[in-house]
């Protein structure tokens, strides 16, 4: 397959090139910047050197870059992947988009947390979650890769929402992010003075990632689900683990929540249960496309505590977007995917 990725000098974007470089079935046609165009991206990231010493060049070439791919690979801040979409609409490509635009059956939802229009509203797209939408990216035109704390809360989350075992409304989700899932571009919160040994949250009660976990929970559960998504930020490059907390519903049993996620995920390469008990940490994943998968019961309060832990730059980025991609494209799921974590 013939691929490009707009929006390469990123921290998504990069990340992808790292996976998609040794893909056995990705060749590697353009690569896309506005800021650097006709630079190498071994110029931008020199970690790249002697591997990938591609030139960087600019969205104004789309038709070129859309006579040569077969994929397209869409790594922009939200609002600008929906012009591109835009203008790749009557070309015989597929698309995965790894940011925002995509994502949303509702459009309206989409404005109102986004506060932009949206402008490809016709197009059709499917929810790039492969643990749920496996058959639908199969042949989906425009993937809308899931977001980063929406994929390990979601995950977490799902096997009781779909089988009624909590309170649907009652679920709360504390998430904490390493800082790379705020991009590359220089913010003052993010330098090292203000980051370092310290622990914070962010966007109380009006995070843009609260509708997109509702949506996908709300479908599994079949009734309209809102909830608490509380953000924090971490001073660590990578990783998001996220905690859960929701009701345990009248006569649910241990043993059948202990089944919901055995059911769910026991066959799912990149989800690595802990079982009840369990502790994921950011470290056990990172660099990896695996989400690990931990639960406690407390009878003392009759919660159920989901623990969730992925790598933000791969499962919750551009490992999902390959995953999604093998999906579409009928390889092996894991092709170019199945490596070990970093570690330590
Ligand atoms: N970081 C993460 O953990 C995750 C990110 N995502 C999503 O991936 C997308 C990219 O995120 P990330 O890589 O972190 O962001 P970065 O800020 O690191 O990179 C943004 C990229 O978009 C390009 N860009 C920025 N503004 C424009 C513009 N106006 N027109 C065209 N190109 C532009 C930049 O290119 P240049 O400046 O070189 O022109 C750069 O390549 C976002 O939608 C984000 O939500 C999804 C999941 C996780
Ligand atoms: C730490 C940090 O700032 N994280 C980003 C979310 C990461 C991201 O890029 O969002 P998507 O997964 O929707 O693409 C934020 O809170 O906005």
């Amino acid at each position: 397959m013939n691929i490009s990725i707009i929006g390469a000098t990123g921290y998504a974007g990069a990340e992808l090139l790292r996976l998609l470089y040794t893909h056995p079935r990705a060749n590697i046609i353009h690569l896309t910047s506005e800021s650097s165009t006709g630079k190498k991206i071994s110029a931008i990231y020199p970690y790249l050197r002697e591997r990938c010493d591609l030139t960087l060049t600019s969205l104004d070439n789309i038709e070129q870059i859309a006579k040569d791919s077969d994929f397209i690979f869409i790594c922009l801040p939200h609002g600008h992947a929906m012009k591109v979409g835009q203008l790749l609409e009557s070309k015989n490509i597929r698309i995965i988009d790894l940011g925002a635009d995509y994502r949303f059956n509702d459009i309206s939802t989409y404005e109102q947390w986004y506060k932009v229009k949206h402008l490809h509203t016709a197009a059709s797209r499917v929810y790039g979650l492969a643990e749920l939408h496996r058959e639908e990216i199969k042949s989906a035109r425009i993937i809308g890769n899931a977001g980063c704390y929406t994929t390990a809360s979601i995950l977490a989350l799902a096997p009781l929402v779909k089988n009624h075992l909590i309170d649907a409304k009652s679920i709360i989700i504390d998430a904490a992010s390493g800082v790379s899932g705020a991009g590359r571009s220089a913010k003052q919160a993010n330098l090292l003075p203000e980051l370092y040994d310290s622990f914070k949250a962010y966007a109380v009660a009006n995070h843009r990632h609260t509708p997109e976990i509702e949506q996908e929970l709300s479908i599994l559960n079949g009734e309209n689900i809102i909830l608490n998504f509380t953000p924090h930020l971490v001073p660590m490059a990578r990783g998001i683990l996220s905690t859960c907390y929701a009701n345990i519903s009248p006569a649910v049993d241990d043993k059948t929540i202990n089944e919901a996620f055995a059911k769910m995920y026991g066959q799912e390469f990149f989800i690595r249960l802990l079982g009840e008990g369990g502790y994921p940490t950011t470290k056990n994943v990172r660099g990896s496309n695996i989400c690990e998968i931990g639960w406690h019961i407390d009878r003392r309060t009759n919660r159920v505590i989901v623990i969730s832990a992925i790598d933000n730059l791969v499962k919750g980025a551009a490992g999902q977007a390959v995953q999604n991609f093998n999906i579409a494209c009928g390889f092996d799921e894991k092709t170019g995917l199945d490596f070990i974590p970093v570690y330590p």
